[in-house]
């Protein structure tokens, strides 16, 4: 069952930003969260973390409704990584990642072998070890990113929530963070802006439009010229290209 919402609508300002999404995430899948800016992605990743409380509708993690879930449970289950995230602490890498390791330790408790692991694991999944020991405030924004989904990888989360995660990586990392969060078979949301890395890695795509629902299915069902006309206003030519057939699109000029 996992993550999943109910008719969930979020406002703020005045405004419905996230209108009636109904969603399941079927363990173990990466679902894309697709649209353009402001349609309402980055509100609901933070509604499904629990980080916002819907205006109306629910959020359910396996069944329950998220507000009635123990702060500490959602942590030790959901890892999030927000979109240009920061810290302003000088801290070194491998302390960015160790504060993954947050919701499983008591408050005093020394640091145990599982964290020391956990933290070695994520750095070298990201291809980080060699910078475990470097300044935050040294690193560029992609090696930033790579340290970021390092953290939420050693909180050792079931669902993995991720905001445009491929922001600032070379393409070559790119490829990687997504193939990484493919194999890690966790339940994965991911919102993203670029629709052939969406085609290539995601099992179902959400498509959001002024923070509804236009199209959901699998990339082959979702990435027709016309909805990427009516969503993004841009003409696109889409064939069965791209790697294991998926689709693949390329833009054109001009109005669609
Ligand atoms: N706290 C807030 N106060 C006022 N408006 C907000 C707030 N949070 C979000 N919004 C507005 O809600 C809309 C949706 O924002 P959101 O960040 O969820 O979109 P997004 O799809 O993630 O956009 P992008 O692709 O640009 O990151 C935007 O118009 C944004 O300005």
């Amino acid at each position: 069952m996992s993550l999943a919402t109910r008719e969930v609508s979020w406002d703020v300002g005045g405004r419905r930003v996230v209108d009636g999404v109904t969603l399941d995430v079927t363990p173990g899948t990466v679902v894309g969260l697709l649209g353009p800016n402001g349609s309402g992605k980055s509100s609901l990743l933070r509604l499904l973390a629990g980080t916002r409380t819907p205006t109306s509708g629910q959020v359910l993690l396996d069944g329950d409704d998220l507000r009635r879930v123990r702060r500490r449970d959602v942590a030790r289950r959901i890892a999030v990584v927000e979109q240009h995230a920061q810290t302003e602490l000088d801290l070194v890498v491998s302390d960015v990642v160790r504060l993954g390791r947050i919701p499983h330790r008591g408050t005093w408790s020394a640091e145990s072998d599982a964290d020391r692991s956990a933290v070695s694991e994520a750095l070298e999944r990201v291809e980080l070890t060699a910078l475990a020991g470097r300044s935050w405030h040294t690193l560029s924004g992609g090696e930033r990113q790579r340290v970021h989904i390092a953290r939420a990888l050693a909180q050792q989360p079931q669902e993995l929530l991720l905001d445009e995660p491929t922001n600032h990586l070379d393409v070559h990392h790119q490829l990687d963070l997504l193939g990484l969060v493919r194999r890690l078979r966790m339940t994965s949301v991911v919102a993203l802006h670029d629709l052939n890395l969406a085609a290539m890695f995601c099992d179902r795509l959400v498509v959001l439009k002024d923070g509804a629902v236009v199209a959901t299915g699998t990339p082959t069902d979702v990435l027709t010229p016309e909805l990427i006309a009516e969503v993004y206003r841009v003409r696109a030519v889409v064939a069965d290209l791209g790697p294991g057939g998926v689709p693949s699109v390329r833009f054109e000029p001009g109005p669609p």
